[in-house]
């Protein structure tokens, strides 16, 4: 292996045995997939697809990307009007951690037209800005919408991809083949198997990897089949909580999400090496780690960029150290995995706390990092939000960024949402009050149109604050509200929840299980929508609420602080200004004490709770802006080169 190269500075204390270091019972790996590659790269590499080189990019870019000067406008359309622009986002020691988008002012339309980076195009009628530069771009996840879901990760990896596909470029999701023996199953009926079988040698043995494919809405949706994929519960566990051999399941996804490129003649071609990769939380995590320390030291992927998307820090893919020998990784590699637990962390006087950590692999090899909102990009950094990970992300700091998810704007729409009982849009909202009597009619409740309907929807886990609610939920139940829970998941909340609706019959309904129309329909019928989240890297409840008139009041948190702004009466000379309320510190008090405040809003200031809505309805989620800035970020990354080559 040719010795480690790191373009920039990785601190010896981040990766403290690299190079040297083997893994407890390490053995020789075996390169099962790979020895394909190398026969198959030939063919690969020369379909490559086209890629101008550095055109466009002005000599002061600075390391690290983080040039505002340059980067600030390489989306202007070059026509001077119709442009956008990306204006930066600093955090207080001047570290970029985001970015707004800003319509194209006059003073940064000759750097745009210098730059030539985009060009108008009409598809399907719509006068679209594309950027020039078109990428192969490989997103790497463990759901993906409509064929798999459980939470946000699944609706993000389900629409970015289609909007980054529609902007132009060419772009696969590789995501597991679940089976799981129930109507879900049928997702999948549209995927064909495309009659490519890889090996992986993983785990101690050799794994016949099968890939299935459909092309759906411009992408490239590659599912990976294996046996291990196929049982009954979701994709991470079932009734008796996470399934044991999740490592393994995900160690061959990313596997074969990484000869994916190389092997699959995808409409004829392959997308072959100039990959960018987009590896998804932990599941994807090894992605970036295998491009590193497989492929690259044997000249495949030289020219791919990977990229880490954290949707959620606190689950790290942590497994004993031992697991490392099963990785399929070479044995000097174990460095950018190892994680030693603090002591008060460890179970018993002999525990070493040893342990290997995906994520941290994942952050420490790929080129870039990437969160869901500029907030949680910030608060990753820091003690109390970073998972035990902060400082390594601080020490990644000059190539973190948050990008805003957006939604899916077709599906999350009130004015055609097959889901719901009636349409309704900003302009006229009677469809709303119609939603909310037939949310009450199915739910059981007395039908009360003037009765104040509170939502939640989520998962019932100690990250969406549901103690809180629980702990509360007495005092609420004393007000005149109505108040519907849908989410799944922790049993203790699922009980308490049906607990709650026996013994508030007229006030109290809790849905538990996980149903997409229902969550429609509560988003709908529902006047508020609470997010009291302990932490929130985005959040999409809180989007598809406001797109629906629905006013979130939420927990100034990550995502929820940068996308609800808490109702002004008094701004806009006194025309109001807000879309929701944003509560803060996270108590039980200070949540009832929002709450409250927007139920008097909705009762006696009914102009005012108009104007919220509207607002809320009439702001731009859709993906369009975020794909912009997902492109921005590839611009960097391939400006630069590989972070270890
Ligand atoms: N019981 C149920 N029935 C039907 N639908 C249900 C449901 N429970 C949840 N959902 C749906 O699942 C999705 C949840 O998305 P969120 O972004 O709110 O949270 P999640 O924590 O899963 O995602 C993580 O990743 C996303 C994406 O980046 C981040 O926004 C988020 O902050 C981060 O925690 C929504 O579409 C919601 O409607």
């Amino acid at each position: 292996m040719e010795p480690l190269r790191i373009n920039r500075i990785l601190s010896t204390q981040l990766f403290p045995k690299l190079g040297n270091a083997n893994p407890p019972g390490s053995a020789p790996i075996r390169q099962v997939g790979f020895a394909r590659t190398l026969r198959g790269r030939r063919k690969a590499g020369a379909l490559t697809l086209a890629r101008s080189d550095s055109r466009g990019v002005s000599g002061d870019v600075q390391e690290g990307s983080s040039s505002s000067s340059s980067s600030s406008s390489a989306l202007g359309n070059g026509k001077g009007e119709k442009g956008l622009v990306l204006g930066e986002e600093r955090d207080a020691s001047g570290s970029l951690v985001g970015f707004n988008l800003t319509p194209q002012s006059g003073s940064h339309k000759g750097v745009a037209t210098d730059r030539g980076q985009e060009e108008n195009v009409d598809i399907e009628g719509m006068n679209k800005v594309l950027p020039k530069l078109r990428h192969s771009i490989v997103f790497v996840t463990a759901e993906a919408a409509p064929y798999s879901k459980t939470g946000g990760l699944g609706d993000v990896c389900g629409s970015l991809p289609i909007a980054l596909a529609g902007r132009g470029h060419r772009v696969m999701v590789v995501s597991p083949r679940y089976l799981h023996g129930g109507p879900a199953d049928e997702n999948f009926a549209g995927a064909v198997d495309l009659d490519c079988r890889i090996k992986v040698f993983c785990f101690g043995g050799e794994q016949e990897i099968a890939f299935f494919h459909e092309y759906r809405e411009g992408v490239d949706w590659v599912f990976v089949d294996h046996p291990s994929f196929h049982r009954l519960g979701n994709p991470y566990g079932d009734g008796h909580g996470a399934f044991g051999d999740n490592q393994f399941r995900f160690t061959l996804l990313c596997h074969a999400a990484c000869e994916a490129p190389l092997v699959l003649p995808l409409g004829g071609y392959t997308y072959g090496e100039k990959c960018l990769f987009l590896a998804n939380d932990w599941h994807a995590g090894l992605v970036p780690v295998l491009l590193a320390a497989k492929y690259r030291p044997h000249g495949v992927y030289k020219d791919a960029r990977s990229f880490c998307v954290i949707h959620n820090l606190a689950h790290q893919g942590v497994e004993p150290a031992v697991t490392y020998k099963n990785l399929g990784l070479p044995n000097e590699w174990y460095g950018a995995l190892e994680w030693v637990f603090p002591t008060w962390a460890r179970t018993h006087a002999l525990d070493t706390g040893e342990a290997v950590n995906v994520l941290k692999g994942a952050i420490v090899t790929s080129d870039r990092v990437l969160t869901v909102s500029k907030g949680y990009s910030w608060e990753i950094t820091t003690v109390e939000g970073g998972y035990g990970l902060n400082q390594l992300l601080s020490s990644r700091k000059s190539v973190l960024n948050g990008i805003t998810n957006g939604i899916n704007i077709s599906e999350w729409n009130p004015s055609s949402d097959e889901h719901i009982a009636c349409h309704y849009s900003a302009d006229d909202l009677s469809g709303k009050a119609e939603c909310k009597i037939a949310l009450q009619k199915e739910l059981g409740l007395p039908v009360r149109p003037d009765c104040p309907l509170i939502g939640f929807i989520g998962r019932l886990d100690y990250q969406k604050g549901i103690d809180i609610i629980r702990w509360a939920t007495a005092e609420l139940m004393q007000d005149d509200i109505q108040f519907v829970m849908l989410g799944s998941g922790d049993p203790l909340y699922e009980n308490w929840m049906r607990e709650a609706e026996s013994t508030y019959r007229d006030k109290f309904r809790g849905w538990v299980g996980f149903n997409v129309p229902i969550s429609h329909r509560i988003t709908a019928g529902a006047d508020i929508l609470l997010m009291p989240s302990r932490f929130e890297p985005c959040g999409l409840n809180q989007l598809y609420a406001m797109r629906y008139g629905t006013v979130p009041v939420v927990h100034g948190t990550g995502g929820l602080r940068d996308t609800v702004r808490t109702f002004d009466p008094y701004a806009n000379e006194g025309s109001g200004e807000g879309t929701g309320w944003i509560f803060t510190p996270l108590s039980k008090d200070s949540m009832i004490s929002a709450i409250r405040v927007a139920v008097w809003t909705y009762r006696d200031h009914k102009a005012s709770w108009e104007g919220i809505m509207k607002r809320g309805m009439q702001t731009d989620y859709s993906w369009e802006n975020a794909a912009i800035q997902y492109e921005q970020v590839f611009e960097w990354a391939t400006i630069d080169p590989p972070y270890i080559s």
